[in-house]
């Protein structure tokens, strides 16, 4: 198991590129195999999700080559509609590939998606979306196999504005027979860089972005090749460098970012007291202040506070003076990090789905292990800020969704190493 050493208390200094988005990334990987012909993405992160959705494609017949954030997919020849059962435990975002699998071939074959741990995370909305668009659903022995004769657009309600659900149903709905309206659906942007994908290859999906996306379904044979398209910036990996760097209270620009996508993050790191400025593209966070706790921190769907910034945040709260409370309403056990972070010296106390954090005024170095991706990045930012040497465990979990991240912080002037 590889880890990351890091020795604390270097202020992140200097500029930084973010990479383009992993959550972006995958399901417009997942809806190349629509088109039956090439897709050229740029922006594309250099990440272990975007390898395994590689592998996925290739196994189901597709040709691909990835190079320099360069993505090329042929799925002219793709044929199988069956996902392997260890390419599916891989990651949770293989479940995407079940929209485009049945928009394309009627059918498809697939086992229940892996992932980190962050709660039980079910799909059940996609399954019911699926059936509403005219699908029959079996499942036995953990696959899942759901066919039609054909999909007919259709009129679904979400329970809750699940970002998968949505994706995965937008995916199937662009090959179905007529209208679909898909109401209370996920709002985050990257559901606005899958509507942009779709549309550039033929498909006629509107209203993502809001709550309501409409699809006008149409024939395989209207879809064309897509030359050129480049993937949205990535709004977490850009919030946990700039978490990072508060944490360290050092001074970054991060350039390559979607304002509007991170205000969710900077509102907060204002009240915060931190330092911001935004130019176009750029973002400026610096510290002179004291930095104050927040005391309420609740994690939302989109254009709420993203829970995939909730670990990043816990950890730079633990060095702020004062008592803060974050509440995680979006996943049902996303608090793992906390028990790591208390072996740091962090006083953090967890109620449910509420933690109360009382900042310390220093962080030790210690051995801790990342359980998940985001509690990974939480722990490298801890250890950042800590006095002495931490080693973090784990970074299987933090290749799963950043590019370069050692490379990057010791750019910034972080001592780290990575050792595997
Ligand atoms: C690859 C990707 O884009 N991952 C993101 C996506 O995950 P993902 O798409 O899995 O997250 P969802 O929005 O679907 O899940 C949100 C909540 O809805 C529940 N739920 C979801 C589907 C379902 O059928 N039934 C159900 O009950 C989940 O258990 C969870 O409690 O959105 C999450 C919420 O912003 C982010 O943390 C993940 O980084
Ligand atoms: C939870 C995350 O991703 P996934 O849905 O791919 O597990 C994440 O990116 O923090």
């Amino acid at each position: 198991m590889g880890a990351y050493v890091i020795v604390g208390g270097s202020k992140l200094s200097g500029r930084l590129k973010v990479q383009g988005s992993k959550n972006a990334s995958l399901p417009i990987m997942a809806a190349t195999i629509l088109n039956r012909s090439k897709n050229r993405i740029r922006n594309v992160p250099d990440i272990k999700d975007v390898h395994v959705m590689i592998d996925i494609l290739k196994v189901l017949g597709a040709e691909v080559s990835f190079s320099g954030n360069e993505l090329a997919v042929d799925s002219s020849k793709v044929s199988i509609w069956e996902v392997p059962e260890n390419l599916m435990r891989k990651m949770r975002s293989s479940i995407i590939l079940m929209g485009p699998l049945l928009g394309r071939y009627k059918k498809v074959k697939v086992s229940y998606p892996g992932g980190c741990e962050i709660g039980p995370r079910p799909i059940d909305l996609h399954l019911k979306g699926f059936v509403a668009l005219g699908a029959n659903i079996s499942e036995s022995h953990g696959f899942i196999y759901a066919e039609a004769d054909k999909l007919k657009g259709a009129n679904i309600h979400l329970d809750f504005p699940s970002v998968g659900a949505t994706e995965n149903l937008m995916l199937a709905a662009v090959l179905a027979e007529g209208r679909t309206t898909i109401r209370n659906a996920a709002k985050e942007p990257e559901i606005v860089d899958l509507q942009n994908y779709l549309n550039k290859m033929g498909c006629h999906v509107k209203g993502a972005g809001t709550d309501t996306i409409k699809i006008e379904g149409c024939s395989i044979e209207d879809l064309k090749e897509v030359d050129d398209y480049s993937v949205i910036p990535d709004r977490i990996a850009a919030g946990t460098y700039l978490a990072a760097t508060a944490a360290t209270r050092g001074n970054i620009v991060l350039e390559n970012v979607i304002i509007e996508h991170i205000e969710p993050v900077l509102a907060k790191l204002r009240e915060m007291g931190c330092d911001i400025k935004t130019l176009e593209d750029k973002v400026q966070l610096w510290v002179e202040k004291p930095l104050r706790a927040l005391d309420s921190l609740r994690t939302l769907p989109y254009p709420g506070f993203p829970t995939d910034m909730q670990a990043p945040m816990m950890a730079l709260l633990s060095t702020v003076e004062g008592t803060s409370i974050i509440t995680e309403t979006v996943f049902e056990n996303r608090f793992k990090h906390a028990e790591e972070l208390r072996r740091m010296g962090a006083d953090i106390k967890l109620n449910g789905n509420t933690a109360i954090i009382k900042g310390v005024k220093k962080l030790t170095g210690a051995v801790v292990e990342a359980k998940d991706l985001r509690a990974g990045a939480a722990l490298v930012i801890a250890g950042l800020a800590a006095v002495g040497k931490t080693v973090v465990e784990g970074t299987s979990f933090i290749d799963r969704g950043y590019e370069k991240f050692s490379e990057n912080l010791r750019t910034l002037g972080a001592n780290i190493e990575r050792l595997n």
